[in-house]
């Protein structure tokens, strides 16, 4: 597999370029054969059934999981900022909220640099806008789930990538804050920034620029929500268990709705 990193890009408009892409984890293949564009400062929304292959698209668009075959290609060579919903060395150490966003610039400071007056800026700014700057010194292990989310996107926006990824950003979650989240993102992609979010949110999904739908590792749709989003419901659908055939599922239906 090719990974690339090119700032003189053939394909402006997309912030990573997919082609033949397959991934996964050791004996498991994800992802197969993926060709995709993730469209440059828009808000792209990943969606698909449980274990489609969300998360793992999202870390190989990070760099944490490599691709098996195929190229991925960036616009820039800027490290992507990636937002799970847990931080593991935040999980262990006994950080601040302000400590866990400063996290975010760690990348940039290297070992032995101090923070610098633009760095505490980006944390403070980042923790105003996800409204958790009055959180600032409770230890990150005593905040509801909600706030804790909200803390690690503050820390992914302090990095100050070109590419934020965050997987289901505002899954635990009340109307308000993913009101928060979703504003944010909006705003970010007029600072220069591409967001790609897997989410199970059709709200969410709705507002996005562009959309993803994944079924078993594979694209089966892309394009402008509008376009998309009716084939959701036939994805997102439980489907039927691995050992009953096709035929036989179209028939139990077809019985079951008395046709
Ligand atoms: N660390 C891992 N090692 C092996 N297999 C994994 C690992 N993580 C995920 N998988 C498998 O990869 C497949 C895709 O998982 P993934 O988490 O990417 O799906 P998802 O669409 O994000 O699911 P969800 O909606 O439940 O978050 C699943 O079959 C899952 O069991």
């Amino acid at each position: 597999m090719q990974r690339r990193c090119a700032v003189a890009d053939p394909h402006p408009a997309s912030q990573v370029s997919l082609k033949g892409v397959s991934a996964g984890y050791a004996r498991t293949t994800v992802l197969t054969q993926l060709d995709l564009e993730t469209p440059s400062l828009v808000v792209t929304a990943v969606m698909g059934p449980n274990g489609s292959g969300k998360s793992t698209l999202l870390g190989l668009l990070a760099g944490v999981i490599p691709a098996t075959s195929g190229t991925v290609v960036h616009r820039t060579a800027v490290r992507p900022a990636f937002v799970t919903q847990r931080s593991a060395v935040a999980d262990v150490l006994p950080l601040t909220v302000r400590e866990t966003v400063a996290m975010g610039r760690w990348g940039r400071l290297g070992f032995f640099r101090r923070p610098s007056a633009r760095d505490r800026e980006a944390v403070e700014t980042s923790m105003e806008r996800l409204d958790v700057a009055g959180l600032a010194e409770r230890q990150l292990g005593e905040l509801s789930g909600g706030q804790r989310q909200r803390v690690l996107v503050a820390q992914g926006l302090a990095q100050g990538a070109d590419l934020l990824l965050l997987d289901e950003p505002a899954s635990a979650l009340d109307g308000a804050a993913r009101e928060t989240i979703a504003r944010v993102l909006d705003e970010v992609t007029g600072e220069g920034v591409t967001v790609v979010q897997a989410t199970h949110d059709l709200a969410a999904a709705r507002r996005a620029g562009h959309c993803l739908l994944l079924d078993a590792g594979r694209v089966v749709a892309a394009g402008p929500p509008a376009d998309v989003l009716p084939d959701a419901g036939r994805v997102v659908a439980p489907r039927p268990p691995a050992d009953v055939p096709e035929g036989a599922e179209r028939e139990r239906r077809a019985r079951a709705s008395g046709a």
